[in-house]
């Protein structure tokens, strides 16, 4: 709430907004990645399609595979647009106040033109090893979560409704943000190092650092908002998933 407040006070209502283009330019992108990676290594991994996983839930350790094996590929698509998110998300100079100082990245475009002039092409992949970290084994966890919990309230044999596929997509969203949040802080303090703060010497400096300064809680920090906000997003990106398989699969 005090984050929410300082946000509307200093920044107006457009500071909810901040570094939101990229993310959404990119999604669509990040998203086929996951989910097409996590479709064809289940495929590869059971010799079956899609509607055949229906009938006989794959095991957890495929669906855990497959879905670490798209978590990977889709940290790797992801980082350079997380990485303009994140550094323009924690710019705070005010739009709204006339006088007020320009903000060190004017845009989107910007930001990625001064990361690669001032910090090279490996710059837009800094914090890109916490970002693996955070996915991979996160997304396993993801689909193991939805797939178990459709397998579980579907009738043998059925495609699950889209009122399962709604509720098993919200709680894998939430359970993917309890392995995840500890390296997503990571991964943002890696990401804006050099810019705000010291840069760290690397992601374990990092994690003593933090622990040191902040104690254990800062491993935790967001979890609650991000988890608020993964439920519905995450209701109907599977919601999504489903009905595309069901047209086109
Ligand atoms: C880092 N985490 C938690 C994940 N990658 N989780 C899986 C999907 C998340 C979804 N795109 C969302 O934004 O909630």
């Amino acid at each position: 709430m005090d984050c929410m407040i300082k946000i509307y006070r200093h920044e107006s209502v457009l500071g909810f907004y901040k570094g939101m283009s990229f993310p959404i330019a990119s999604i669509g992108m990040v998203n086929s990645v996951l989910f097409g990676v996590y479709s064809n290594t289940l495929q590869a991994l059971t010799s079956t399609s899609h509607q055949d996983r229906r009938a006989q839930l794959p095991s957890y350790t495929c669906i855990f595979i497959a879905g670490c094996t798209g978590g990977f590929l889709q940290a790797y698509s992801l980082a350079p647009f997380d990485i303009i998110k994140v550094r323009l998300q924690n710019q705070t100079e005010s739009r709204v106040r006339p006088g007020s100082p320009l903000p060190r990245y004017q845009g989107p475009m910007h930001c990625a033109a001064t990361i690669l002039r001032e910090e090279g092409f490996r710059g837009l992949f800094r914090g890109s090893g916490a970002l693996m970290l955070r996915d991979t084994p996160t997304l396993g966890l993801y689909f193991i979560t939805y797939e178990g919990l459709c397998y579980q309230y579907t009738p043998t044999g059925q495609q699950p409704s889209s009122t399962t596929v709604l509720v098993a997509g919200g709680f894998a969203g939430i359970a993917s943000w309890i392995t995840a949040t500890p390296f997503d802080v990571i991964k943002a303090r890696m990401q804006m190092g050099g810019v705000k703060q010291k840069a760290y010497k690397g992601m374990l400096d990092c994690i003593v650092t933090s622990f040191r300064q902040e104690g254990l809680g800062v491993f935790f920090r967001g979890f609650t908002i991000n988890s608020a906000r993964a439920f519905p997003v995450n209701a109907v990106t599977f919601l999504s998933y489903e009905y595309l398989l069901r047209m086109w699969g």
